[in-house]
């Protein structure tokens, strides 16, 4: 059975409480999955995978982490072609912009992106927000 990666980046555990329940909804969904910091992967780890997930807030201004976080996407962004991605994370005080340009990234790089505009969450995820995060697990999963 072929596993799903959900690499994320986090700062204060927002983003990964996020990806630990996008791990949980792929796995309620039947599939094998890891949940992983950026940090303990290689974005080449996922060049093999025909579906994974990506959580990263926003940071900067509008923008993805700079340190890791925005090296590992342009990575990925070699050899996204036709992969299914789900884009997760969380943001504090603007409205997505990080996320819609995050998105529109993937869609150039010939990405098929599961939930347009990714899916969101103002700081740290409340139930609803969870609950969103499996169904995005159990829709990655089921393709
Ligand atoms: C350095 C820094 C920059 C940030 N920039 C933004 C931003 O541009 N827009 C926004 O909505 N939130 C911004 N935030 C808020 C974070 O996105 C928010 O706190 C998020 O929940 C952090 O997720 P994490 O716990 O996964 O690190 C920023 C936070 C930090 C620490």
């Amino acid at each position: 059975m072929s596993k799903i990666t959900v690499a994320y980046w986090s700062g204060t555990g927002n983003t990964e409480a996020m990806a630990e329940a996008v791990g949980e909804g792929i796995k309620a969904a039947g599939k094998e999955c890891a949940v992983v910091s950026i940090s303990d992967i290689s974005a080449s780890d996922l060049e093999g995978e025909t579906s994974f997930a990506l959580g990263c807030p926003a940071m900067g201004a509008e923008v993805l982490e700079e340190g890791e976080m925005e090296p590992f996407v342009e990575e990925v962004e070699k050899f996204a072609k036709g992969k299914n991605i789900a884009l997760f994370g969380s943001y504090g005080w603007g409205d997505g912009e990080w996320m819609r340009e995050w998105e529109s990234r993937m869609l150039d790089a010939g990405a098929n992106v599961l939930n347009r505009e990714g899916l969101i969450c103002h700081e740290t995820p409340d139930d609803d927000a969870l609950e969103d995060c499996r169904s995005l697990g159990k829709q990655l999963a089921s393709l």
